[in-house]
């Protein structure tokens, strides 16, 4: 099982809205997934970089913790905190700096860019989305997830979306069968995951084929020569939207176009309340094709 989401806003005046249309399209996937779930929205850009951070001891870690940073970087660093996750603003060149500090102190970084925000935790999406209060982010796309685990433990780090890059992020439904050896090739050239998920590897595998300058629609029919197994990827770059599902395409898919939105759920009820679904195009992904939006 696993349910995903995806929501690409071409038209503006949908941006407010972004995550509570998100929400309630996950909400309506949580019995394919109850073990975690995760949503990666692409908001407003940041004057620097964004840094999505992870605590499992979030009010004492993230106390003061702007000030601490800013006076080792020499630079103004804001931080928004939300249950277990803040998100972090600071100059882009005091990334490496702030990534060292914040390992010394057990900090995760679930995820970077100049518009991606994620968070993701163990649950249900109702949960989840209402820790971190989803539903009042706006952005001009997103992606979503509800988990049910198949290829590592049940944890924070364990859920998607998988951030292996800046602004980019990646779900799944499916498991692969050569993540093993695909994970050992990525390593070598420094693109290795850091779990045992299966899914990680993916989004690592996307990381590095789009760093050797390929765009997102070449990345992905790279997948389809590189990966194994089953699988239905949608994902999420700073200005760009994919899908692709294995040639075999078992884990159900359908996606709906308007001149406002391009809408991926697992299942057609993902999709039943968004506006102008009505006259929609809505059609069902064919195997082993990617379809990709970029602004
Ligand atoms: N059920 C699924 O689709 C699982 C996705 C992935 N294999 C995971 O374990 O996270």
């Amino acid at each position: 099982m696993c349910g995903i989401v995806g929501l690409f806003l071409k038209k503006e005046e949908l941006h407010p809205r972004l995550g509570d249309l998100l929400t309630d399209m996950l909400i309506t996937m949580t019995d394919r997934g109850p073990d975690s779930a995760g949503i990666a929205i692409y908001g407003a850009e940041a004057e620097g970089l964004k840094m999505t951070l992870q605590s499992d001891t979030p009010e004492e870690t993230f106390a003061g913790l702007d000030e601490i940073l800013g006076a080792a970087i020499g630079a103004p660093v804001s931080l928004v905190a939300a249950d277990t996750h803040a998100v972090l603003t600071l100059p882009g060149e005091a990334e490496a700096m702030a990534r060292a500090l914040l390992a010394e102190k057990g900090i995760r970084v679930m995820g970077v860019g100049e518009t991606m925000e994620i968070f993701k935790e163990v649950g249900l999406p109702k949960d989840v989305a209402a820790r971190f209060d989803i539903r009042s982010k706006g952005g001009s796309h997103g992606i979503g997830h509800t988990r049910m685990a198949t290829e590592s433990a049940v944890t924070t780090l364990g859920a998607h979306p998988f951030s292996t890059d800046a602004d980019q992020c990646l779900v799944h439904n499916g498991s692969l069968s050569n993540h093993k050896n695909v994970g050992r090739v990525l390593s070598r050239k420094g693109f290795g995951p850091q779990t045992e998920n299966d899914t990680e590897v993916a989004a690592c595998y996307i990381s590095s084929r789009l760093a050797e300058g390929l765009n997102l629609g070449e990345a992905l029919e790279g997948a389809l020569e590189d990966l194994d197994g089953f699988f239905t990827f949608v994902v999420g770059t700073k200005n760009g939207f994919g899908v692709v599902r294995d040639p075999i395409a078992c884990k159900p898919a359908v996606m709906a176009e308007t001149d406002d939105y391009v809408a991926f759920g697992s299942e057609y009820r993902a999709l039943a309340n968004l506006p102008g679904i009505e006259t929609a195009r809505v059609w069902e992904p064919e195997p082993a094709t990617v379809y990709f939006w970029e602004r």
